[in-house]
């Protein structure tokens, strides 16, 4: 039982009717000074039932209720304070931790599914930071919901089909050189797609050649195709070899070209419906509250990102049968998901309902926007090396005798980049400083990993063995572990949390508040003097690098033993 549980309890049992043991639940205040308790009831929606002051029925409840199981319950104006027995909470807290580990705060399985559109990189154009956010905030998502109970399926959405294929047929046809792009392929394709962009800014035929050839595509010309299916083959190499740096796998990669041939059914049914208008040539679906309808095919019969994005969705239901389907992709695109989710609606698709767009916040240098095709990008794989690259340099510098040197360094430079992503609120973008994701010192993965890593060599030292401490009282009463307590007890909630709002910065900020609680602890404790409560400090510090390893592997992050 938390502790939100125990109160409402022990409220329900003097309430009677008054109150519903949710309502309670929901009413429950964690007070801003600790010397106003750990919870607070406040008594101001009874004062019309009960036709009294709020300052009366708290003074009641404090005097009825039962105090069995805490500290005190003290009445403060129209608050009921309450005040944890906290050698029990420690107690319960410790010994759960202990004996589960880190599956501590794992929920039952559903056996439901959750689908999440994650990554889906462009094919021939460099993998974005934007598409860096979608990877880590994607497969930190899904580890979150696999925690509690549901089966996530990653799906990497690839970029691999649309006009910018005939854009780059062009350009290869007019200056490609197969060996420079065999050599380097998306920096070549890149300079390809830079370059005909430029001249189709003066130069009109070339976006009508493109249309031509994009269509050749659509309609399985042996020629599109094959330069397409190298295209994108060379691109896949290069953004393999990202997601194994960055230790992320998915469950599908169906891009954007698997829905060529589901597309007719979804115009069927449109079609059959009603929902198809003509504009301009083209055929839309008009939409009330928007100011453009979904354009689903142009003029020339090529079908849009909306279109596949129709087909992926009704795919992705019959397959999975999703309970949820989140979409995680930049905030610019919200308006092309609410067109996605207001067109299943007029489909009659109740579950349309159930379709998420999660969007984030843009990344900048130096203050300024990043633009693929000005040029003006932060190229991911030289970055994640230099990443590595400062990680190492750190620990060379504070522990020269690490063992496994490389492959920490490599778990705290690709974590740090990871954490400081998750650790903003999604849609609040934040500025690429290499320097201050990876240090040591400040709101980072590195400080959370060496918190963990410190908290291991103490029980190392000590030679811990949680079992020789199951069953024992664990009682701590300082104010340091007690702050420490409170947070290990919130880890349940936090996680519920961050799920319901799909925002794993809240474990990020969690796991912050809980390395640094559990520093300060240290600096004011000596763990590992021999007296009675040693063994209780070493049970706490145990729980504290368990949920922390817990807290970073929700976020992709590892946790080294030693750093
Ligand atoms: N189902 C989707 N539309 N997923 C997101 C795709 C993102 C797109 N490839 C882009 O880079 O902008």
């Amino acid at each position: 039982m938390n502790d939100k549980q125990l109160v409402s309890q022990a409220l329900a049992a003097v309430l009677g009717d008054a109150l519903s043991n949710e309502a309670i639940s929901n009413l429950l205040e964690t007070p801003k000074k600790s010397e106003m308790g750990d919870l607070a009831f406040p008594a101001f929606s009874l004062a019309k039932s009960l036709r009294k002051a709020p300052n009366m029925i708290a003074a009641d409840i404090a005097e009825k209720i039962s105090s069995e199981g805490f500290e005190k319950i003290v009445a403060t104006g129209p608050y009921v304070n309450f005040f944890l027995d906290k050698s029990a909470t420690a107690t319960a807290v410790l010994s759960e931790i202990l004996s589960e580990g880190t599956a501590y705060a794992t929920l039952d399985q559903t056996g439901d599914n959750v689908a999440i559109d994650m990554s889906s990189p462009n094919i021939a154009k460099p993998f974005s930071i934007g598409h860096l956010r979608s990877t880590v905030i994607g497969d930190a998502l899904a580890k979150i919901y696999q925690k509690i109970g549901y089966n996530p399926v990653k799906i990497n959405h690839l970029g691999d089909w649309g006009k910018q294929f005939g854009m780059l047929i062009v350009a290869y046809k007019k200056y490609g050189n197969e060996a420079a792009i065999r050599q380097n392929p998306i920096s070549e394709l890149l300079k390809l797609y830079v370059q005909i962009n430029a001249e189709a800014a003066d130069d009109p035929t070339v976006d009508v050649e493109a249309r031509d050839w994009f269509l050749k595509l659509e309609n399985g010309d042996a020629e599109a195709l094959a330069l397409w299916q190298w295209f994108r083959d060379e691109s896949l190499v290069e953004f393999d070899r990202i997601y194994t740096e960055l230790g992320v796998e998915f469950d599908s990669m169906n891009g954007e070209a698997f829905y060529n041939d589901k597309m007719d059914e979804i115009i069927d049914i449109l079609s059959e419906k009603g929902l198809l208008t003509e504009s301009e040539g083209a055929t839309v679906v008009e939409l009330e509250g928007f100011e453009n309808p979904a354009l689903i095919k142009k003029s020339d019969g090529a079908t849009l990102y909306i279109t596949r994005d129709l087909a992926a969705a009704l795919y992705r239901k019959r397959t999975y049968k999703f309970a949820k389907s989140l979409y995680v992709v930049g905030q610019e695109q919200s308006g092309h998901f609410k067109q996605l989710k207001a067109v299943l609606k007029k489909m009659d698709y109740d579950w349309a309902d159930d379709i998420y767009h999660v969007p984030f916040g843009l990344v900048t240098k130096e203050g300024k926007k990043l633009s693929t095709r000005k040029g003006n990008v932060i190229l991911l794989e030289p970055t994640l090396h230099e990443a590595v690259k400062r990680a190492q340099a750190q620990i060379d510098a504070k522990n020269p005798d690490l063992p496994n040197k490389a492959a920490v360094a490599h778990a705290v430079g690709v974590g740090a980049i990871k954490f400081y992503d998750l650790k903003n609120e999604r849609l609040n973008g934040y500025d690429f400083n290499l320097e201050e994701m990876v240090s040591f010192e400040g709101e980072t993965g590195p400080y959370v990993q060496y918190a963990h890593a410190r908290i291991q060599s103490i029980l190392r030292k000590a030679n811990f063995q949680p079992d020789a401490v199951a069953g024992k009282t664990l009682a701590l009463t300082d104010d340091e572990s007690w702050e420490i307590i409170k947070l290990l007890q919130a880890f349940p909630d936090v996680i519920a949390r961050a799920a319901r709002t799909f925002e794993p910065s809240a474990i990020a900020k969690y796991a912050i508040n809980l390395a640094q609680a559990f520093n300060k602890y240290y600096a004011h404790t000596r763990i590992l003097d021999e007296n009675a409560e040693k063994d209780a400090r070493l049970a706490l510090a145990y729980a504290t690098g368990i949920v922390l390893r817990e807290s970073l592997r929700l976020l992709g992050v590892d946790a080294p033993e030693e750093m």
